[in-house]
């Protein structure tokens, strides 16, 4: 192989993993760029996302029976050489139908693309061949799932794991990170303003794709073996669904009940998952909706989101920070809600790349910036109006605080029990009064609360 052919998936994935653990970029961007880069076939892009996001959902056990098969201790080994062989090992435990001699010399490739001199060419062949060799001799062998001293791997980071075992116990951690470290499977939201979750089932069924209902959200269906293209879903462009996890879908509902003509804000719209369902929803109670979104991309997609799904014109995009938004004509928000930016430590499944390009020193700027949002947003609510504040994070710092903290300034308002809004198998994940599901209960790590500013 030479560099004037193009690049293999092997080679992207551990180059990308190499960068990502370099600068701590986003997994999304640092790909996005490098599919652009190279104009990877689809087939191509698809296994090097797959290698990518598996390594990183298995980086610790990876890196512990390397340690065991290396002389050359991990610290001492190139970055690139290192990840090509976790993508190696990853092959090997975990995608059974790639043949093992395919694995070793597509990794001896990507040495050659990147110009690795060829004497580490041997290091790398003998590294993967010595493991072929051992599950040879040993059918039954596996990645190890405790370090040399005996301690539990988690493939999390261990400032996270310390974090979550004070919140949730230990034994409630390590099922956290246990289904931390399995693939996600995709979950919809039906639009049930297009079509009844029971009418799209039976579309899926036609198209011979796996599904089931969820358990929390009765809008939600739940695909465990789809890995193509969410365009090619049926009714894609009718709008009959969006991509959104059970937890994102449940936090809309915390605006309600809705008021019929009432004026609605989303502060943090993003990329208007949450916009889009409350348009969806404001369609009968005929709402008026604003979003302010500072992301001039997100809020394109957004643009395009709301459209697909609701059709809504009565939608009213502002490109600005909340702190920023000076409200319109004066009139105060029936609705409010701020699903504000966050550590994401609740999504880490979905986003593996999270846990290990987080820092803990940054969770207090979030709560800092998460507080100042709540607070805007606190003067643009209506009295008697509703204010919802939710993160995709399971710390407390950025969660159940930053509420008492508000509260403690604005006794105005008044936290109400998310219970009352939610359907009878989703009540379950309410704690305390604030909605807090977390991966254990197999739905992603969110928070939610209700706030009512008294009139
Ligand atoms: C958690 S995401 C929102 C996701 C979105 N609600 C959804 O469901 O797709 C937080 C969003 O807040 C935006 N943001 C950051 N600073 C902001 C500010 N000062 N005012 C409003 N939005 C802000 C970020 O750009 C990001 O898109």
């Amino acid at each position: 192989m030479t560099n004037t052919t193009p690049p293999t998936a092997r080679f992207i994935a551990a180059e990308t993993l190499c960068k990502l653990f370099r600068t701590r970029t986003s997994i999304k961007i640092l790909f996005d760029r490098k599919i652009q880069k190279n104009n990877l076939p689809a087939r191509d892009r698809n296994l090097a996302m797959n290698l990518i996001y598996g390594v990183l959902r298995q980086k610790q056990t990876l890196d512990e029976f390397l340690s065991g098969v290396s002389r050359t201790p991990l610290k001492k080994i190139d970055p690139f050489i290192h990840q090509t062989l976790s993508v190696g090992l990853y092959q090997i435990f975990f995608l059974e139908r790639i043949p093992r001699s395919a694995i070793v010399n597509e990794a001896v490739n990507s040495c050659r693309y990147k110009r690795i001199p060829q004497r580490l060419h041997g290091f790398v062949n003998g590294i993967l061949r010595e493991t072929i060799r051992r599950l040879e001799k040993d059918p039954s062998l596996t990645l190890p799932d405790t370090d040399k001293n005996g301690n539990p791997i988690h493939n999390h980071p261990d400032w996270l794991v310390k974090r979550w075992s004070n919140t949730f116990g230990m034994e409630e951690t390590a099922r956290i990170c246990r289904e931390n470290n399995r693939e996600p499977c995709l979950v919809l939201r039906v639009n049930c303003c297009r079509i009844s979750p029971a009418d799209y089932s039976r579309k899926l069924r036609e198209a011979s794709i796996p599904h089931q209902p969820g358990m929390f959200s009765t809008a939600s269906l739940v695909l465990p073996d789809f890995h193509g293209q969410i365009r090619s879903l049926p009714g894609f462009d009718a709008g009959y669904f969006q991509v959104q996890d059970e937890a994102a879908q449940l936090v809309t509902l915390l605006l309600g009940p809705l008021k019929k003509d009432g004026l609605y804000l989303d502060g943090c719209a993003g990329l208007g998952g949450k916009t889009a369902h409350l348009a969806e929803r404001g369609i009968q109670h005929n709402l008026e909706i604003h979003c302010v979104e500072p992301d001039s991309r997100r809020l394109s997609l957004l643009r395009d989101n709301v459209k697909r799904l609701s059709g809504d014109n009565r939608l009213h995009a502002h490109q600005m920070g909340l702190e920023d938004f000076p409200g319109d004509n004066n009139r105060l928000y029936d609705g409010v809600l701020i699903d504000a930016p966050c550590s994401g430590t609740g999504v880490t499944g979905r986003h593996p790349d999270i846990r290990w390009n987080r820092r803990e020193e940054e969770i207090a700027e979030y709560s800092r910036r998460q507080l100042a949002l709540l607070k805007t947003a606190a003067d643009l609510t209506a009295p008697g109006g509703i204010l919802v504040y939710t993160t995709c994070s399971l710390e407390p710092e950025e969660n159940e605080e930053v509420i008492r903290s508000f509260l403690t300034t604005h006794p105005a308002f008044i936290l109400t029990d998310c219970r009352d809004q939610l359907p009878e198998p989703a009540q379950k994940l309410v704690k305390n009064g604030f909605f807090q599901p977390h991966p254990a209960m197999t739905i992603d790590g969110f928070f939610g609360a209700r706030l009512q500013k008294q009139g």
